[in-house]
């Protein structure tokens, strides 16, 4: 459903990402990994036309770099680590902004439709007994859930999620990858995450790209990827080793 061809992008007319190409399918979970610098960020933020590219990013026929703003949210969403928040918008309000892409007219209302589409994201969140706190009051747990629920209003095809776990205890890690985890069930739908964790990679991913200086260094499954000699080549440590040498210390 995401085709991503040939793409070259970055910044001050000077290429971070070169000439990058993958597919991601409905139903797929694909993590883009690799060393601090190396482009992970920048290449999410060319699949969601935050920044111009050179070549092809497609949704099913669609270029992305053609379609409106507003009809490219109803496709993608990105979200990023939790920012400085400006506005003191109650968790119900922060909500409804993600279904603005799907309203019409000079002066928007939301209809019942869309107040039971926010209602029904902020459930599977767990935030309906707070919808009604200012989102400046929150925790960054609270917060974090609070974006993922403004993005499951939205009803996007596509998550991209560009470290969502940073700032989080390992609890709620994966309770965020678990909420991700339960909306790729739906059909037509798949998501794309920077993580830096590699155990929450093996765990939630399904497809991997392995990134090296903006350049794709491998893709594929994920047992692939991260069983073989090219994570030990990009990340100058060896990664097994060291992950089997801790899990022995949590087994003794
Ligand atoms: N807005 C920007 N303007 C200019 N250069 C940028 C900008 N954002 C990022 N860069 C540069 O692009 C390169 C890739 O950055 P990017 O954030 O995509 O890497 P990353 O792999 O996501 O890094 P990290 O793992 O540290 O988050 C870096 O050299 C960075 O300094």
């Amino acid at each position: 459903m995401l085709s991503v061809n040939h793409i070259f992008c970055g910044y001050n007319n000077q290429d971070i990402i070169k000439d990058i190409s993958f597919d991601v399918e409905a139903g797929c979970n694909l993590s883009i990994i690799g060393p601090n610098g190396c482009g992970k960020s920048t290449l999410l933020k060319a699949i969601a036309h935050i920044i111009p590219y050179r070549g092809s990013i497609k949704i099913g026929e669609t270029e992305i770099s053609e379609t409106k703003r507003k009809d490219l949210a109803k496709n993608i969403a990105l979200m990023t680590q939790i920012n400085s928040i400006h506005f003191p918008y109650t968790v119900y309000e922060t909500v409804s902004l993600g279904r603005y892409c799907h309203m019409d007219g000079m002066l928007p209302r939301l209809s019942s439709l869309d107040k039971d589409i926010i209602y029904d994201s902020m459930e599977k969140v767990g935030l309906l007994s707070i919808r009604n706190a200012k989102i400046n009051q929150l925790s960054g747990s609270q917060l974090q859930r609070v974006f993922l629920a403004k993005i499951f209003a939205q009803d996007p095809k596509i998550i991209l999620l560009d470290e969502p776990t940073n700032h989080l205890d390992l609890r709620y890690q994966i309770e965020l990858l678990e909420y991700i985890k339960q909306w790729k069930k739906k059909k037509e739908r798949a998501v794309v995450t920077v993580l830096h964790d590699l155990n929450l990679v093996q765990e939630y991913a399904d497809k991997v790209i392995l990134l090296n200086n903006g350049e794709k260094f491998q893709y594929g499954a994920i047992k692939d990827i991260l069983s073989n000699k090219s994570l030990e080549e990009v990340y100058k440590i060896d990664i097994k080793k060291w992950m089997t040498k801790v899990m022995i210390k949590w087994q003794a």
